[in-house]
């Protein structure tokens, strides 16, 4: 069974319907979702974890590493447009009480700020849950900022649509499982990391990054985030280009592990644009394959 950050109508919901439409079950927050993957209830949950325009969501980027291992199996892109929905008989003009995610707030700030300069934003725990929670005659919210479909599936009516603030906008989702399955290598791929930085010496995120540059290795996204330990230590939330069954993947992996406290693999998958890497003279399979076969033939008698 698989699970994904609900409920029905949210924009993971929509993601998830482009791959499958395999019956799955609705979790109210990216920490139940998750924690049903760890605790067996659900074989796979589809999360939100990247959006072209506020970046990271911290709250999956977070979950990933918290409690036991787990693992992306793949990954989901889809163009996110948002509309404003409210119950029957109310307009634009008596908005006066916005409800939505936070994520939603953030990509249709200037079309509220213009549109609505005098009504309070709400965060709640997803657009669908907002549009859940407009459709209750007594709710104290106005209107709702979700999909399309989730004003229709909750039998609200469309004030406005198209109101983010930047045209073209996308948000990536993550499959995740179980860690110990990696998903066989594409030539197309991605690899999710975190890496701790040391903090008791100059160069440390210096030396993060040249395990990846010395070997070829193209980073498509890389995030500080707080460890939650002490004021000042911080962590990186890497995806870069390739798959751990890559020679130059594997062999940055070991050297994060060599210079940082701590690494977490959070799983090598299919990129979903299917764009093969530009793999530079010196960096492919065979060539790490060469470089070892003649430092072990070094030492072998002529
Ligand atoms: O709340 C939702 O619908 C989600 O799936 C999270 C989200 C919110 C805003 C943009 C993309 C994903």
């Amino acid at each position: 069974m698989l699970g994904y950050f609900g409920p029905a109508g949210t924009f993971t919901h929509q993601a998830l319907r482009t791959v499958t439409e395999e019956e799955a079950v609705a979790f109210a927050s990216v920490r139940e979702a998750l924690d049903a993957v760890r605790q067996g209830d659900v074989t796979r949950a589809v999360v939100p974890i990247e959006n072209s325009v506020e970046g990271g969501v911290s709250a999956t980027l977070d979950e990933l590493i918290a409690g036991a291992p787990l693992a992306i199996q793949g990954e989901i892109v889809i163009p996110v447009e948002f509309g404003i929905y409210a119950r029957e008989g109310t307009e634009l003009a008596d908005v006066r009480e916005v409800l939505t995610h936070g994520h939603a707030a953030a990509q249709c700030r200037d079309w509220l700020a213009t549109n609505l300069p005098d009504a309070g934003v709400t965060e709640a725990g997803s657009t669908a849950g907002a549009a859940a929670e407009v459709a209750r005659p007594d709710s104290r919210y106005d209107a709702a900022v979700c999909a399309r479909v989730a004003g229709e599936m909750y039998g609200l009516r469309e004030l406005a649509y198209q109101i983010e603030d930047n045209a073209g906008a996308v948000t990536r989702f993550v499959e995740v499982g179980r860690a110990g399955s990696v998903p066989p290598r594409t030539g197309a791929d991605k690899t999710t990391l975190v890496a701790y930085m040391r903090q008791d010496h100059a160069g440390a995120l210096l030396e993060i990054l040249e395990q990846f540059a010395v070997r070829g290795v193209n980073l498509s996204r890389i995030e500080s985030r707080p460890t939650k330990t002490t004021l000042g230590s911080y962590c990186f939330s890497i995806d870069c280009e390739g798959h751990l069954h890559d020679k130059r993947v594997a062999e940055t992996l070991e050297g994060l592990h060599r210079v940082c406290p701590q690494v977490f693999f959070l799983g090598s998958y299919p990129r979903a644009n299917q764009r093969r890497p530009d793999i530079a003279v010196g960096f492919s399979d065979g060539e790490f394959d060469a470089a070892a076969a003649w430092v072990a033939s070094l030492s072998r008698r002529p």
